[in-house]
């Protein structure tokens, strides 16, 4: 491999992979992809795209295998506390936390029993693909507990006599409760975010990295941005400028044929609410419109 190539590592299939493509691809990566491939080219910029299994992004960045690499901050936590355990390097710099990934890391027990908090699971069986991080909450406690270790279908570990708890990740909570089992306490939350191995890189790949950062961070923000437009009186304009997260700067022209009213253009940092848009409308506004934002370059 080219070493004036930035490499970056990404899940290979699973729940990150779409959403890291179609990230980078927003941000102007061709991307040549092909499913047997386990090294995409990015056929417009220097970048090598490496698809693995997210359990081995953490370390080849800490490594320094590679030099950027998109992951879970559950899986890069618990990859911490295991190479911290075995003396490996555990450096890396946090680029970028991103918006999608969203889970937590919890407890859970089967739905018929009764939970009377941490210290019942003293001395338990707690099936888990995540030992450190849930050693680290128990310990943190007073509980010691005797890990089962599983990499996948941990929820049909109590079921099948396996453990009397289990730690795993949920999101809609629709495996838990088709496992007849129910979450009892959140011992981690965790987003997709974007790491850097801890080195100095060569100055073509700090360009590319220069570069690819404001892309993302206007692709980020674009993604929880709006455009609003609509008509309001003006005398409230202020009150209907309060109502709009983030529209400390609006836009406000003359209307062709309305002395009393003026066209208002914004940019809202946050989904504008249903509710909001009631305010808006009692205090006089009207043609309100909300519209999504492409890109965005501040
Ligand atoms: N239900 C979920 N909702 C949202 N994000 C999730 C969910 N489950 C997992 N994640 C996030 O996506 C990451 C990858 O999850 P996935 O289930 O695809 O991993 P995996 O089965 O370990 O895949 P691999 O084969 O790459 O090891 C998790 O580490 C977590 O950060
Ligand atoms: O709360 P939910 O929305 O049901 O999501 C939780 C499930 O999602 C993840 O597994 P995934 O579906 O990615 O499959 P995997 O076991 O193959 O990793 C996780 O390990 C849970 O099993
Ligand atoms: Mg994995």
């Amino acid at each position: 491999m080219d070493s004036k190539r930035l490499r970056i590592a990404m899940q290979k299939s699973g729940r990150l992979s779409q959403d890291s493509q179609e990230l980078l691809k927003s941000c102007g990566f061709k991307i040549n992809l092909r499913e047997d491939r386990l090294i995409a080219h990015v056929e417009n910029m220097p970048i090598d795209i490496l698809r693995v299994r997210d359990d081995d992004i953490p370390g080849l960045v800490m490594d320094k295998v590679v030099d950027l690499g998109i992951v879970g901050e559950n899986v890069l936590e618990e990859t911490m506390l295991e190479r911290q355990s075995q003396g490996l390097a555990t450096a890396f710099k946090k680029l970028k936390d991103l918006d999608y990934g969203g889970c937590r890391l919890s407890l859970a027990i089967p739905r018929e029993q009764e939970w009377t908090g941490v210290a019942a699971l003293q001395g338990k069986k707690i099936a888990t693909t995540y030992p450190h991080l849930l050693k680290r909450f128990l310990a943190e406690q007073g509980v010691t507990f005797k890990p089962v270790l599983l990499t996948g279908s941990v929820e049909v570990a109590p079921r099948a006599g396996l453990a009397d708890a289990i730690c795993d990740l949920v999101s809609s909570g629709a495996t838990l409760e088709a496992n007849g089992l129910k979450e009892v306490q959140v011992i981690y939350r965790s987003k997709a975010t974007l790491i850097q191995a801890d080195t100095e890189l060569y100055p073509e790949k700090q360009k590319l990295v220069d570069r690819l950062l404001p892309r993302l961070e206007g692709m980020l923000q674009a993604r929880e941005s709006k455009y609003i437009m609509l008509h309001a009186p003006k005398d409230k304009l202020a009150e209907i400028t309060a109502l709009l997260p983030g529209a400390e700067n609006p836009t406000v022209m003359p209307l062709a044929s309305d002395t009393t009213h003026v066209a208002m253009h914004v940019v809202a940092t946050e989904t504008l609410f249903w509710e909001t848009m009631e305010k808006l409308k009692a205090l006089g506004a009207s043609s309100i419109l909300v519209l999504p934002i492409e890109k965005m370059m501040m």
